[in-house]
């Protein structure tokens, strides 16, 4: 590979000390044999009910066994290449998954192979939460440690910090929402509401979402919603002064999973498009923010099961589009990378935030998102892994 031989070890120029970057994701089956396989590494040890599974591997199966999310990625990697020789960066980039091939165990041995020394992280997921940040960090300590029983020399991971509110994340779904409103009829345009969707999740993971200072009780949500409604506000803000209309908007949520005695975040999509329709509202506009792609949350569960929810009531619903491998998301991540470079540097590092919450941290601390049962997690302060 020529990028072998244009870097050196320990990384050069602007990106130094990195030699690599990860792009770390979900995975999803390329076909129907991979289905039933793919939902078992996904659930292992997480108590889903049996129901919900064969209900969730027929969303596979409507699709031909495929989720678009491997396609996604791929090119998101081509973007993220594509940016990085365009502004000179020798930065190697590879791509692991969670749960489907190529997994990141494999990756992360082919990067150490390739002799990768100090390689920065970028999951699929903005937002803070046990499943988007340290289950990732889990899976980071699960690879390392295949690694080190097979005797390798450990590298160094970082993951980059949550970019929610990179203006490289959210002024895409700007665009967006603004295109999907002219898409609406003209005649219940201006009345539409937004209806901001993001993954459910059990509202005690929600609660101990982020850092410890950030977590809640009683259902409040911690850093995840706290996060969400953050880039709401600033999406809804926007549009308003683009269109010259201030459009109604709510939180919304999708995808739950789990038992029904326990209690997730709360309303369901479906629900908010039936409360709206019987409240008089013309027209809504879904705007999954809690999603960096087009993939089967989406495709399935906006696009199928809550779009036919609206054609059954009538109401006229249009979904916009997630950032995926948007040119200026390739660049935030460049952004990234080039930010960590200089805090691990020991230098001075421009990071970029829209909102009111301000740049999230580098490395989360002891505490920050905690699993219900402690298991070792990497690139974070209660690392085993230096
Ligand atoms: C917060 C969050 C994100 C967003 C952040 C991020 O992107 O990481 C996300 C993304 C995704 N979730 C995905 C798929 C699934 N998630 C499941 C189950 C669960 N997700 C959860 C949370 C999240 N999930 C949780 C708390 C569960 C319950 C089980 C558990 O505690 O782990 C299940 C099991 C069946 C079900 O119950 O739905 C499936 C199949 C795919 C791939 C889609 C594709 O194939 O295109 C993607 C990108
Ligand atoms: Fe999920």
């Amino acid at each position: 590979m020529s990028d072998q031989l244009s870097t050196p070890a320990s990384g050069a120029g602007p990106v130094r000390p990195y030699d690599a970057l990860l792009l770390l994701s979900f995975g999803g089956p390329e076909g129907p044999d991979d289905v039933v396989p793919f939902l078992e590494n996904v659930t292992r040890g997480r108590g889903i009910p049996r129901e919900r599974l064969k209900e969730v591997g027929q969303h596979y199966f409507g699709f031909g066994g495929v989720s678009p999310i491997n396609a996604q990625n791929r090119e998101l990697l081509d973007a993220l290449r594509k940016d990085f020789a365009d502004h000179g960066l020798d930065l190697p980039v590879y791509w692991g998954n969670r749960n489907w091939a190529p997994y990141l165990t494999d990756t992360l041995r082919e990067m150490v192979q390739d002799g990768r020394r100090r390689i920065a992280v970028l999951a699929t997921s903005a937002y803070a939460s046990y499943s988007g940040c340290r289950q990732y960090r889990e899976n980071l300590a699960d690879a390392l440690a295949t690694l080190a029983e097979e005797g390798l020399e450990l590298p160094r991971v970082d993951k980059l910090r949550h970019y929610f509110n990179h203006p490289g994340f959210v002024e895409p779904m700007i665009d967006g929402v603004v295109e999907s409103l002219t898409a609406l009829p003209e005649e219940v345009r201006a009345g539409a509401h937004l209806a901001f969707t993001t993954h459910s999740i059990p509202t005690a993971a929600a609660d101990t979402s982020g850092p410890v200072e950030e977590h809640t009780t009683g259902g409040a949500g911690g850093a995840y919603v706290k996060q969400h409604l953050d880039v709401a506000q600033v999406i809804a803000d926007e549009v308003a002064v683009r269109t010259g209309v201030a459009h109604p908007w709510q939180l919304v949520y999708q995808s739950r999973s789990g038992a029904p005695h326990v209690p997730w975040l709360e309303p369901d999509i479906c629900d908010h498009l039936e409360a709206l329709h019987g409240a008089g509202a013309p027209a809504v506009v879904m705007v999954p923010i809690g999603f960096v792609s087009d993939h089967m949350e989406v495709m399935y569960d906006l696009d199928t099961e809550a779009t036919a929810k609206a054609a059954e009531l009538g109401l006229p619903v249009a979904r916009s589009a997630t950032v995926g491998a948007d040119p200026r998301f390739a660049e935030a991540v460049r952004e990234l990378v080039l930010e960590r470079a200089a805090v691990e540097r020991g230098e001075p590092a421009e990071r970029c935030w829209v909102g009111m919450l301000g740049a999230s941290h580098d490395l989360c601390a002891v505490g920050c998102c905690p699993a219900r049962a402690p298991r070792p997690a990497a690139a974070g302060v209660d690392s085993p892994y230096a």
